[in-house]
């Protein structure tokens, strides 16, 4: 098998010339006729830094699943994945599970505090808020703890601050323990990857600011154990829809990773829609690139950033446009090959639902055929 993503260029066989297992089978090369060549994959045995573009329904998801798959059969690595519209659930055929996006409150600096829950930092109830945060946080921490959302309302009315700044604080704290995404007691961010089968964090439905809060405790969380040492396998955070989660709280917790991630060993792969929604760092610092079709002016603008010197030509030009077919870009080996995506081995929750797959649909064609017959 082909393996991008290599430095030394390896073939990702072993010495026995089966696959090494920190390998992620992808697809295969696609010839210009259209016709499959040989297979084709990436590389986990080192970290990386990978974005998945393409424009609505050319199978950015469906890749990221195909990674997440390839991942869990991967030793050494833990795949965690963070799923805006909950369509990953399939990976559970692949010994996965899917948890709920729950964090403790002191995975969340006490300075972002504020912007989380929609106050000004620098106003009075915005700096109440990081005071009563920093000093709770400080306090449980000598025990390893956090504080609860309750408690944090309770520090707020123990102050001296005046009543409406209190009662102003007090009532954003209730927005944000309605998120129903903060528990004291939630298990470590480092729990996810303690084992090396994919975890799937479900955020459908979850407000935006709290799926932030999730992904910048999750990314940071996953950063902070690989640096104490407080985990042994290398984590790999995919973010679909990436896109929206950079426009937030956890933007600063994604580019630690995409500018400093693999030192201690933590992967990231981002995959959007929107290209030119990603901070320009996203790409620039990708070593790898997977890009489906794209058709929108500002995301083909986008992929400029990704032209490296080694790519002869115009790398928009170069798009494939079936559905599961991508350019993958390869800094390790400065080569630009055109693949199709292998299919998935577990069930993909993605797609556009369709008028025929309704249970409707399904009784009125039994209506007709019986009406026929
Ligand atoms: N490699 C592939 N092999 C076979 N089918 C695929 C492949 N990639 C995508 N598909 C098909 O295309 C559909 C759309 O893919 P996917 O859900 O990944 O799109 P998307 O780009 O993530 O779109 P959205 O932005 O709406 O999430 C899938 O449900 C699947 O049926």
């Amino acid at each position: 098998m082909n393996v991008l993503g290599r430095n030394d260029g390896g073939d990702g066989a072993d010495e026995g010339g089966k696959p090494s297992p920190a390998t992620v089978r992808l697809g295969s090369f696609l010839a210009r006729d259209g016709s499959d060549g040989a297979a084709v994959g990436v590389d986990a045995d080192s970290p990386h830094a990978a974005v998945v573009l393409g424009k609505r329904g050319t199978g950015k998801s469906y890749t990221l699943g195909v990674i997440a798959e390839g991942l869990a059969d991967a030793a050494g690595v833990a795949p965690v994945v963070v799923d805006p519209m909950g369509v990953f659930d399939g990976l559970i055929e692949a010994g996965g599970r899917v948890v709920a996006p729950v964090i403790r409150p002191a995975e969340v600096p006490a300075s972002v505090w504020p912007d989380l829950v929609g106050l000004d930092p620098a106003g009075g109830p915005g700096s109440l808020l990081w005071r009563v945060v920093a000093d709770a946080v400080g306090t449980a921490r000598t025990d390893g703890d956090s504080p609860s959302i309750d408690a944090l309302r309770w520090a707020v009315s123990e102050t001296d601050a005046p009543d409406r700044t209190r009662r102003a604080v007090r009532n954003h704290l209730r927005l944000a323990a309605s998120w129903g995404v903060f528990d004291a007691t939630a298990p470590p961010v480092a729990s996810l990857v303690a084992s090396g089968d994919p975890t799937v964090i479900d955020l459908s439905g979850v407000p935006e600011a709290a799926a932030g809060a999730v992904v910048r405790a999750v990314a940071r969380g996953l950063y902070d154990a690989r640096v104490n040492g407080t985990v042994d396998r290398l984590p790999w955070l995919l973010v679909d829809e990436a896109h929206a989660f950079f426009d937030g709280v956890a933007d600063p917790a994604l580019r630690t990773l995409l500018t400093r991630g693999r030192a201690p060993g933590v992967s990231l792969v981002c995959a959007t829609q929107r290209p030119s929604a990603l901070p320009p760092v996203a790409v620039s610092q990708s070593d790898l690139l997977v890009a489906h079709r794209l058709t929108a002016g500002p995301d083909v603008d986008a992929l400029a950033t990704a032209e490296a010197t080694y790519l002869a030509g115009d790398l928009a030009a170069r798009l494939p446009t079936g559905t599961g077919e991508a350019l993958v870009v390869d800094d390790a080996s400065e080569t630009a090959h055109t693949v199709r995506v292998r299919e998935r081995r577990t069930p993909h929750g993605g797609g556009d639902p369709r008028a025929r797959d309704t249970e409707a649909a399904r009784l009125g064609r039994g209506a007709r055929l019986g009406r026929g017959g």
